[in-house]
């Protein structure tokens, strides 16, 4: 049952998978560093007391990620793309988001994400992951289809800037009156959502999304309206591989801009562990196993590497 199923040994099999990079992330290994600001709107006030709602600006360091373990995976990969929030609250306090450009995910459980990094252990005769048990996976694994096929109908986009990401599982709000609400949120870009033609995809380079990146912020800052979609009574709460009915009432929460970004090594995110169970005070976790053992997992990949091994 997925109680069985440890942090450790989906470490390990991520390190099976993709081999062991030494002082880096076990997942999302490929990434680029950003800093800007975060400003929350009155509107989020009526169903979070979050100090992040305040009005005023807040610090954000943030990290735009490839999954998987490859620190050479080429930018044009038909899989999701990262981006990662810690915003720094005037005392001291974190809040983090660590989010993917997929409206759902790939694993109603713990289980189905180990199964899903197992079955693409390369096979030693070629060094490739097997199709066959590819195959299998999928066939015995339902819960992994709707993010598939998701990403065979939307191309990867051609800048980090023009994806939208999602919080993908439900969250709770807390209001001053302590009234819990079920939301989901969502960062819509400024500059659109893009995706690469067909053709654009053979023919990109294997790296352009962080130098497009360092370029864009540096003619101006890139935004992003963060969007919160609220639940109603009877919507699934522990379910990250299906969305919620599309006539959800949405409210626009609050701006982010990134104003500066710069390769990992040695920037201000690369040490930072983006465990999405760091939250402030009027923003709670909802019963989503996936989002409960994101946490134990996240902290045996950050505690290796933060030892050099
Ligand atoms: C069973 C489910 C999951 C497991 C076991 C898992 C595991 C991991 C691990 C081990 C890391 C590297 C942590 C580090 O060294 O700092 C990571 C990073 C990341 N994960 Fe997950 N993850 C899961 C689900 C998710 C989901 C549902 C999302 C999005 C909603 C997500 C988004 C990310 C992102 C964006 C990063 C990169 C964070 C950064 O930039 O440091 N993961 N994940």
């Amino acid at each position: 049952s997925d109680n069985d199923v440890t942090a450790d040994q989906v470490v390990s099999a991520l390190e099976k998978t993709f081999g062991v990079h030494q002082g880096e992330r076990r997942n999302h290994t490929k990434g680029t560093c950003a800093v800007g600001e975060f400003v929350g709107s009155q509107d989020a006030r009526v169903y979070s007391r979050s100090a992040l709602f305040s009005g005023k600006p807040v610090p954000v360091v943030a990290r735009f990620s490839m999954p998987g373990g490859n620190p050479k995976v080429p930018d044009t990969a038909r899989i999701p793309r990262g981006m990662a929030l810690e915003f720094r609250l005037p005392d001291g306090s974190l809040q983090h988001m660590t989010m993917l450009n997929t409206p759902v995910f790939g694993a109603a459980s713990p289980q189905t994400f180990l199964d899903d990094i197992v079955a693409k252990t390369p096979d030693p005769a070629t060094g490739k992951p097997d199709p066959e048990k590819i195959k299998a996976f999928k066939a015995s694994h339902p819960d992994s289809l709707p993010q598939a096929e998701f990403l065979a109908k939307h191309n990867p986009p051609p800048s980090w800037v023009n994806s939208s990401y999602f919080g993908i599982h439900a969250f709770k709000f807390v209001n001053r009156d302590n009234k819990t609400t079920l939301v989901r949120w969502r960062f819509v870009p400024e500059d659109g959502e893009k995706q690469l033609s067909d053709d654009e995809l053979k023919s990109a380079p294997k790296d352009f999304l962080e130098e497009k990146l360092i370029d864009r912020t540096r003619g101006g800052p890139v935004r992003w309206q963060m969007v919160l979609t609220i639940g109603v009574p009877g919507d699934n709460e522990d379910n990250p591989t299906l969305p919620w009915p599309d006539d959800r009432k949405a409210v626009s929460i609050g701006t982010l801009t990134i104003s500066s970004a710069t390769p990992q090594k040695g920037a201000e995110c690369e040490n930072i562990n983006f465990d999405p169970l760091v939250m402030t005070d009027g923003i709670e976790p909802s019963t989503d196993p996936v989002l409960l053992f994101r946490s134990p997992a996240y902290a045996v990949s950050f505690s290796k590497r933060l030892n050099g091994k």
